[in-house]
């Protein structure tokens, strides 16, 4: 269905009150006080040297939180990282078309917020020894850790599930499955330490029996499309297809990722699943290749015999190429995904060859949507803005007040039920389009 229509203004913290508003004003700024406590306190930790770097680092990202606070306008990135010029040129660029230097509150919140961290990142890239410091690696193994149960739980539940696979299971048994697994990916999205601030927001209980209780939650389901376009690729060529993964948070989030992963290699949904993390540390709680490494050596020494069972399977699948690990600089750029096929191309066409693409969280969707200020009835294919390189679903807990593809009236009737409904994580979305260029 092709619509002609203006795109609606992007989100932004000029509009006071808003979530936005509310995000550059408060969540930010507390988010830099505590890399500035996490970086200070690791001074008993290194030598000389070290300690000059992290005092360099604090100095910088203390002066960072004053011009957030008083809305300076955005400088150019100091340091030689791989994307430097992409974002030095991306904010020249702005300033033109203004006419006037982006600043805090005044511009698109998307950028803005995509551009605090990358300077935090420019700060610790600009030490002398410190270079590959993760900022925020204390607080996502400590989630991990924190999650400990409630991982316990599901991966038990898994490893019964492939058992089960192994014998015999009816196509509707699979579909139950799978469905299953979607959604324990889905509600793992409710896990990330960007919305609380960094403070705790591990799962505590299993999440498999609350399943059922938060069905009512999920706003759009289109879980029964995802299912048909798989099973449509595996009969058109005869096998099933790749399957791509862009991943969110580090944590739990990521083992009920991978939970979903494992089942669908493990029932021959998929031949071969892609995943995409982060090039950097990244709004908190994003996995980077180190928290992967970190993730899977904690599965394998667990004493828990499905956790070390699957975190030895997994070590595996990498080694021999049925998972597939990649970092694009593309994922933390501040540009919408509609944006891709120009500022990122090669990865637009790999993204091409997959039978689905599943993109986790919040800030994945903001940047599928663009992060504007749509109306919620705007269909979601619409809202791609032609970001279309194969069957996309998003699965995303709502933490931003943006979403697509609700039925008239139906914002209206989620508001009364709960009045921060669009930002509190305890709504979902399972928005799938099927639409290729
Ligand atoms: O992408 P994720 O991990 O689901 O969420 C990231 C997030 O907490 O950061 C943004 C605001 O700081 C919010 O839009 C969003 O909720
Ligand atoms: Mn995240």
């Amino acid at each position: 269905m092709e619509i002609n229509i203006l795109p609606p203004l992007p989100l932004s913290a000029s509009y006071e009150g808003t979530f936005a508003y509310y995000t550059i004003r408060d969540r930010l700024p507390a988010i830099l006080s505590k890399i500035a406590d996490t970086v200070f306190r690791k001074k008993n930790e290194t030598g000389e040297e070290g300690r000059e770097d992290l005092k360099s680092i604090v100095g910088r990202i203390s002066k960072l939180r004053n011009e957030l606070q008083t809305d300076k306008p955005l400088i150019q990135i100091e340091d030689t990282r791989s994307d430097t010029d992409v974002w030095n040129q991306e904010l020249h660029r702005r300033e033109i078309r203004a006419e006037a230097p982006p600043s805090w509150f005044k511009s698109p919140w998307l950028y803005v917020e995509c551009y605090m961290y990358r300077r935090v990142e420019e700060a610790v890239k600009m030490s002398k020894i410190l270079t590959t410091m993760d900022v925020f690696e204390e607080l996502k193994q400590s989630s991990f850790l924190d999650s400990q149960a409630a991982t316990i739980n599901l991966m038990m539940f898994l490893l019964e599930t492939v058992k089960k696979l192994q014998k015999d299971a009816s196509h509707q048994d699979l579909y139950k499955l799978f469905q299953c697994f979607v959604q324990v990916s889905l509600w793992g999205n409710k896990c990330d330490l960007s919305i609380s601030g960094g403070s705790d927001n591990a799962q505590t209980s299993p999440l498999i029996e609350q399943l059922h209780l938060l069905e009512d939650n999920i706003i759009i389901d289109d879980i029964a499309q995802v299912w048909q376009c798989l099973q449509d690729a595996k009969s058109k060529s005869g096998q099933p297809g790749r399957v791509d993964i862009v991943l969110d948070n580090a944590g739990f989030e990521c083992i009920t990722d991978l939970c979903l992963a494992e089942f669908l290699l493990s029932a021959n949904i998929a031949s071969s699943i892609h995943f995409h993390l982060k090039a950097m540390p990244w709004f908190v709680s994003d996995l980077t290749q180190s928290d992967w490494d970190w993730t899977i050596q904690k599965l394998c020494s667990s004493n828990n015999l499905a956790m070390s069972k699957f975190g030895s399977k997994w070590k595996q699948l990498v080694k021999n190429g049925s998972w597939v690990l990649h970092a694009d600089d593309f994922w933390t750029m501040p540009f919408s995904y509609s944006e891709m096929s120009h500022f990122a191309p090669e990865l637009y066409k790999q993204l091409g060859t997959s039978s689905i693409v599943f993109l986790k969280g919040d800030l994945n969707y903001r940047k599928l949507v663009g992060d504007l200020n749509w109306d919620t009835t705007t269909p979601f294919e619409v809202s791609l803005q032609g970001f279309h390189p194969a069957p996309l679903c998003s699965l995303r807990t709502l933490k931003a007040d943006v979403v697509v593809g609700l039925k008239p009236g139906r914002a209206k009737e989620i508001a009364t039920k709960e009045k921060d409904w669009m930002v509190t994580g305890n709504w979902a979305v399972i928005s799938f389009c099927s639409k290729v260029c």
